[in-house]
């Protein structure tokens, strides 16, 4: 045995970051905090009296107030984003040690994949996803895998029984040469016979034929809307569909289609298949279905009676698995001898494959994956942000955390039921009411009721005692399809900082719900996130005010010969270089850092407001709860411009306007402020530097929007009518209060 390797040995590692560096970087947080304390000081005892407001214009008390409340805003929420900063925390895991202890002994692990629309998620994309996670490397008796189809479409039914027949090849070439991307879509894309030998060319070719024929296959059929009856005889299951039935109006459907306890069920080098399922819960447009946490909750029904693995993946349809191993790794927590019993989930980072160079909507999330949730593992663990989370059966459903440590079992299937008898009886678990007057949805299960069902299911088991893990690993886990649009990135986040900022306002409130039950770092770093919505207030009058008051030659900063001029700027300066340190340590180009500061202003501005607003309506209970599911393709003409990073506006929508209005306004307060300074005069330059400063890079960062409105002409640029009016807003705007 090799040293270390023995039964004692820990089968993971944790590393909390320290050294000079960590030094240097408390050290600057000191004093950039002291910094704000000056600006908060420099607010407080310059508030504008009477007699300076008879000089220096009307509104001046008030604008003064409101800089005030920003700055008081920003600064405690820059200390909320201090605590996620300080003790990052970094794992690594000991696979081999794994596999060595426990050769016999893995858990069961149950992979469910969630789709909702046939059109914005192809079927192929879907069976990719499913594909990705049955040729995981793991034994395959003790994996299943479940598809939700929340669409309850035959095409997608279709499209997973070619992959069931298609998983005979994948998977033992998958394991023959090594294959480590295993969506075969994302394969065959980047690899290429000229890197392989003979045989190993031969198989690629032949394997490669077959998925193509699948996938035209499945592609027509789904151009097509309908299938015919020669496939409708391939499989008993489409019996199902001969009802008529649309995606909110069908009943049950659960069909198992590779049933892994079958042991003819094996791929072409005859070892056994991993279980695969198809499932489409009841649906019917008086009851309502609660999104993916309704389907989640179907899921963990039905594969507790098929499967009951212990360990649970939850995949989106998009997001395949990059890394063959990362079940291994999450197992590596839950199955540590010394610690493994604490842990309810393993959340990996959500990254995307089409994300561009420079990442011109900020999709990514690298300084929350890459910086910030390592220091929520420090706390405690991370949030469940749903795509790439392992979670333990027991706590997913509800348990209390207790502080035994009993081990992680494989449970033993169900051998008596034949596979027709477990198909009725799953079916009877996800009928419209089966929750009716149990706890599922609150208790057990994923929670409802938030469009971030994840968030706060992550976090209620976080209270109810368990930790969580983040683990990112070198090779990347999982691989997902980010927006391709400027508007489908808004509304996206309008979904996420919406359905947090629900839970900052429900008794689910980390301070006061995670009180005595977190962690206070946890509590805080919760709050970054809840509190993306509300931020937007404080954004939207720092971005208005300061260039209104520029336009009128009003001061509202302190002027370069004064003291007080030393806080704004160092704070300023500090935690704009921080900033790009930070991203550039992290992966960012100079341009992605630029662009992400622009994604920062648009989100609060046209994004964040409105998902604000919604949430103070459903807190009034006017507002019913709503899930936009994010798009996942694009026409052509679309890819083409955000391949190339050119900005995508294109419809005419009250987010553009809000945006290109504030862009114009934004510029003409500039121009009218250097003209009122350079030509006639008024004002001193020194007491207007900050504001011509913030200004100014405003109207940098609009840059794009300027560009759309006035010079493209594609069919990504502003629409006249946007242009128009926000022109005429911004113009407007202008003209108020000026005497
Ligand atoms: O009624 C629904 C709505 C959505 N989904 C599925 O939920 C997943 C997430 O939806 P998507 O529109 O892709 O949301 P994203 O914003 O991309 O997803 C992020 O945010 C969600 C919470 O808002 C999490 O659930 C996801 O895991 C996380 O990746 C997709 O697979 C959908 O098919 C359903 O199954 N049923
Ligand atoms: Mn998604």
């Amino acid at each position: 045995m090799v040293e270390g390797e023995g039964d004692g040995s820990p089968l993971f590692e944790t590393e909390v970051a320290e050294g000079i560096g960590r030094i240097w970087y408390k050290l600057h947080a000191l004093s950039v905090f002291v910094g704000i304390c000056g600006i908060w000081a420099y607010r407080a005892l310059h508030i504008p009296n009477a007699e300076e407001e008879q000089e220096q214009g009307q509104g001046r008390w008030w604008a003064w107030i409101g800089l005030f409340g920003a700055e008081l805003w920003f600064g405690l929420y820059w200390v909320l984003k201090q605590a996620v900063r300080w003790n990052p925390t970094y794992r690594r895991t000991f696979k081999a040690r794994l596999s060595q202890r426990y050769r016999n002994n893995l858990p069961g692990v149950d992979i469910f994949v969630c789709t909702a629309d046939l059109t914005i998620e192809p079927p192929i994309m879907v069976i990719n996803t499913v594909l990705s996670v049955l040729a995981y490397d793991y034994p395959k008796d003790k994996l299943s895998v479940y598809l939700s189809d929340d669409g309850g479409s035959e095409l997608t039914f279709y499209a997973l029984l070619e992959a069931s027949h298609f998983a005979r090849t994948w998977i033992p070439f998958c394991q023959k040469f090594n294959v480590e991307t295993r969506s075969p879509a994302a394969y065959f894309k980047e690899s290429h016979t000229s890197q392989k030998d003979v045989t190993e060319a031969v198989e690629w070719i032949a394997t490669k034929n077959l998925y193509k024929e699948m996938e035209n296959r499945i592609n027509q059929v789904t151009r097509f809307g309908r299938l015919s009856n020669d496939i409708r005889k391939q499989h008993k299951g489409f019996c199902e569909w001969n009802v008529p039935s649309t995606s909110c109006d069908h009943h049950a459907i659960v069909e198992i289609l590779i049933d892994g306890r079958d042991e003819n069920a094996t791929d072409n080098e005859g070892v056994v298949l991993p279980t695969l399922v198809y499932m489409a819960r009841e649906k019917r447009p008086e009851h309502h279905h609660n999104f993916k946490a309704g389907a989640m909750n179907s899921l963990l029904r039905v594969s507790s009676e098929i499967s009951n693995g212990a360990v649970i993946l939850n995949m989106d349809c998009d997001m395949y698995s990059n890394n063959s191993e990362t079940i291994k790794d999450a197992l590596c927590f839950f199955m540590d001898e010394d610690k493994g019993h604490e842990f309810a989930y393993v959340q990996l980072p959500q990254r995307f494959n089409n994300i561009t160079k420079n990442d011109i909507y900020a999709n990514c999330l690298r300084t929350e994956y890459e910086v910030e949730f390592h220091g929520l593992d420090g706390f405690g663990g991370p949030l469940y942000v749903g795509s790439g989370c392992f979670h333990r059966r027991e706590s997913l459903c509800g348990k209390k955390y207790e502080s035994n440590k009993a081990e992680m079992k494989y449970n033993k299937r169900n051998t008596r039921a034949d596979a027709s008898t477990l198909e009725e009886k799953a079916k009877s678990l996800i009928t419209c009411t089966f929750e009716d007057n149990t706890e599922w949805g609150k208790e057990v299960g994923l929670k409802y009721g938030f469009p971030v069902e994840d968030v706060i299911t992550g976090l209620s088991i976080q209270c109810r005692g368990w930790k969580s893990i983040y683990f990112n690993p070198p090779r990347v886990g999982f691989l997902g399809v980010a927006p391709v649009t400027l508007a489908q990135t808004l509304v996206q986040h309008k979904r996420w900082s919406e359905g947090n900022f629900q839970i900052f306002l429900s008794k689910y409130n980390p301070l006061l719900y995670g009180h005595k039950k977190i962690k206070l770092g946890l509590q805080l770093g919760y709050n970054i996130y809840f509190l993306w919505a509300p931020c937007s207030f404080p954004t939207i009058y720092y971005a208005i005010i300061p260039s209104f008051a520029l336009l009128h030659a009003i001061s509202l900063f302190p002027s370069v010969h004064s003291i007080w001029f030393a806080p704004f700027a160092y704070v300023i300066g500090v935690t704009t270089i921080h900033s790009l340190w930070e991203s550039k340590k992290v992966g960012y180009t100079l341009k992605g850092w630029w662009n992400e500061r622009r994604m920062w202003l648009f989100k609060r501005l046209a994004s964040y407001p409105f998902a604000a607003t919604d949430a103070f309506l459903k807190l009034l209970d006017v507002k019913k709860l709503a899930f936009i599911v994010t798009a996942k393709v694009a026409d052509e003409e679309v890819s083409k411009r955000y391949e190339k990073e050119v900005m995508e506006f294109g419809s005419a929508s009250l987010m553009f306007i809000i945006l290109s209005a504030h862009a114009v306004f934004c510029l003409l307060c500039l121009l009218g402020g250097v003209k009122k300074l350079v030509l006639d005069g008024t004002g001193e330059m020194s007491s207007m530097l900050v504001q011509l400063t913030v200004t100014g890079a405003i109207t940098l960062i609009n840059m794009p929007i300027y560009q759309a409105m006035f010079l493209r002409v594609d069919g990504g640029c502003m629409p006249i009518s946007v242009t128009i009016i926000s022109v005429g807003l911004a113009m407007l705007a202008c003209i108020i209060g000026t005497k």
